[in-house]
């Protein structure tokens, strides 16, 4: 069985007297997808920022490889491979494709005080590796980031974590802002990093998202892991009701459709 590249055993987290995580066990394998799913406020954001070393457990173990380690900062959990890409692509829009692919560690021609940015280098590199993942809409690496669509620069910012190294791709709700079709690019992207062996952490609200491309699912409620299981053991209904804290929104999302489709497609009023 492979072991995972990261895992959290018994992991605590409180900022003074608020206890936020509440004894988080998880792990994650290198090809696979784990979903972390949660309402607002669960503590999924906490989570990521103690693997990501931006916080540091208050109590419990972080191990990579099966070797306890700690993030102190968020540049030692890049250096050991963990790379976290936010909502909106973490990227700049006023700089190119090229220029914020390799945005301080530009390639350079040149001797010493000569030395220049390679911006033909970097904007091939750059456009390859975003190619190389399944992004062939993204060709002249002179277009400025800010052009591109917002599930292109998610994918931007997957391809530039995934060439230079990362072991661990922390996703955090990569699809929230998009319409379908982006979506679409994004999961395609995340299952072609699953397939190159990272281990991926999926954060969202998006059930369908989840169940595209997850293996294994964590739901979190108030701080705490409140059901874990792989893929195909649970319906959808039954994890948006997990998410939802055991209230019955499916059931209720299955009434506001069947309304709507009695409706003409009209929404039911809003309740009183
Ligand atoms: N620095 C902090 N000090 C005190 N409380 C905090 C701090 N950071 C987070 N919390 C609390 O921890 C709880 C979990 O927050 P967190 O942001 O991790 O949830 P989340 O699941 O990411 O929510 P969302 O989906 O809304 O981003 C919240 O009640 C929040 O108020």
């Amino acid at each position: 069985m492979t072991a995972p590249i990261l895992a959290l055993r018994g992991v605590n987290k409180s900022f003074g007297p608020i206890d936020v995580l509440h004894d988080i066990t998880l792990e994650v394998k290198p090809g696979e997808v784990l979903c972390l799913l949660g309402d607002n406020g669960a503590g999924k954001s906490t989570l990521i920022k103690i693997m990501s070393g931006v916080h540091q457990p208050s109590s419990g173990m972080i191990e990579m490889d099966g070797q306890p380690v700690s993030f102190p900062t968020p540049r030692v959990a890049a250096e050991a491979g963990i790379s976290t890409v936010h909502q909106f692509g973490g990227t700049f829009p006023l700089m190119s494709i090229g220029r914020s692919f390799f945005v301080g560690v530009e390639p350079t021609w040149g001797w010493g005080p000569f030395r220049v940015y390679d911006r033909k280098r970097a904007n091939a590199i750059a456009v390859k590796a975003v190619q190389d993942m399944g992004i062939t809409r993204i060709s002249d690496g002179d277009r400025l980031v800010g052009g591109l669509s917002g599930g292109e620069r998610q994918s931007l910012a997957i391809a530039r974590a995934v060439h230079f190294g990362a072991r661990v791709l922390i996703l955090d709700e990569p699809t929230a802002a998009l319409g379908v079709k982006q979506a679409t690019h994004v999961l395609r992207i995340v299952n072609e990093a699953k397939r190159r062996g990272l281990a991926v952490i999926f954060i969202t609200h998006q059930v369908m998202h989840a169940m595209a491309v997850g293996d294994h699912f964590a739901v979190l409620i108030r701080g705490a892991v409140a059901a874990d299981f792989k893929k195909g053991e649970k319906t959808r209904e039954e994890i948006t009701d997990l998410m939802a804290g055991g209230a019955s929104m499916a059931s209720l999302e299955a009434e506001i459709e069947g309304f709507m489709a009695s409706h003409d497609g009209h929404p039911p009023p809003p309740a009183e």
